[in-house]
C-alpha cells in the first residue's frame, strides 16, 4: 500500500539547512495497523506530511497504492490525496459552527455527493462512531473523545484506503484515548490501512507494529507481538 525507499527532507531557515530525514525505507502493507514513535524533533510529522501528501520529500521514492507520488500538479494531488488517505490530528480540526453531522458530511460536498447522500452516509458513519444521537449538537457541546470521534467519522466518511493520524490521542485523557484506541483498532480490523503518529508508548502498543524514529533514521521496527513477547524473557 505504501512504499517508500530512501526518503530524504532538509528544512531550510535562513543560510542553515536543516537535514530532517535521512533515508528513510519502509514499507507497509494494506491492512497492517503501524504506529510512528520517536522523540520530539526526530522527524515523525515530517514524514507524516509527507505520506499524507501536504509535503514532498527532497530525494527519494513515494509510491501510494502502486503510484509514484512525485511532481503532482496540484489538482492530481488533491484528487490523489482524497480518494486515499484521511487524516486524524490531534486537536480534532472540526469546524466550530457546523454540527456533528454536518463536519461529517463537508468533504462529501466535495467529492460532488447530493444532499440527501451526503447525510445519509455521515449520519452512517456517526452511527458506526457511536454519535448517532449527537449528530446536531455543534463541537464545543461535545467531550475531547467525541470530538475525536467526529473527526474519525469525517475521515472515514470518503472511504479513503488509508487513515493518518497525528497524535489522534494526544488532547485526551487515559481513558478517552483508550477508547479511540480502541475504535481506531475496529476500523483497522475492518481491513482499513491506519498509520499514527504517538509519543506515547501504551498508545503505540495498541496498534501492530512500531517503527521508531531518532534523528531522522529508523532505528527499529518491530511487531508489537514480537516485543510484548520478549517483554516476558
Ligand atoms: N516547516 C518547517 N521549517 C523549518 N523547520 C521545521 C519545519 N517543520 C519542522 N521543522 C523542524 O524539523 C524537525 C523535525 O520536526 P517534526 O515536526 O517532524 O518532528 P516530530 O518528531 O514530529 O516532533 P514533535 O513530536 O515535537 O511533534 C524539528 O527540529 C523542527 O523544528
Amino acid at each position: 500500500m505504501i512504499e517508500i525507499k530512501d526518503l530524504h527532507k532538509s528544512y531550510k531557515t535562513g543560510s542553515n539547512s536543516l537535514h530532517v530525514l535521512k533515508g528513510i525505507n519502509f514499507s507497509v502493507a494494506e491492512g497492517e495497523l503501524v504506529s510512528i514513535m520517536g522523540s520530539s524533533g526526530s522527524g515523525k510529522s515530517t514524514l507524516l506530511n509527507i505520506l499524507g501528501m501536504l509535503d514532498e520529500a527532497d530525494s527519494g521514492t513515494y509510491t501510494l497504492d502502486g503510484v509514484p507520488i512525485k511532481n503532482l500538479n496540484e489538482k492530481i494531488a488533491a484528487r490523489y490525496r482524497n480518494k486515499f488517505l484521511g487524516f486524524i490530528f490531534q486537536s480534532f480540526n472540526l469546524i466550530s459552527y457546523k454540527s456533528a453531522v454536518d463536519n461529517v458530511a463537508l468533504p462529501l460536498y466535495y467529492q460532488g455527493l447530493k444532499r440527501k447522500e451526503r447525510m445519509d452516509r455521515a449520519m452512517a458513519y456517526l452511527e458506526k462512531v457511536g454519535l448517532t444521537d449527537w449528530a446536531q449538537h455543534l463541537p464545543n457541546e461535545l467531550s475531547g473523545g467525541q470530538k475525536q470521534r467526529v473527526a474519525i467519522a469525517r475521515a472515514l466518511a470518503s472511504d479513503p484506503k488509508v487513515l493518518l493520524a497525528d497524535e489522534p490521542t494526544g488532547a485526551l485523557d487515559t481513558k478517552t484515548s483508550y477508547e479511540v484506541m480502541d475504535l481506531i483498532q475496529k476500523i483497522n480490523e475492518e481491513g482499513r490501512t491506519i498509520l499514527i503518529v504517538t509519543h506515547e508508548h501504551d498508545i503505540a502498543e495498541m496498534t501492530k507494529r512500531i517503527v521508531n524514529l531518532k534523528d531522522g533514521v529508523i532505528i527499529d521496527d518491530n511487531k508489537v507481538d514480537q516485543i510484548k513477547a520478549l517483554q516476558y524473557v
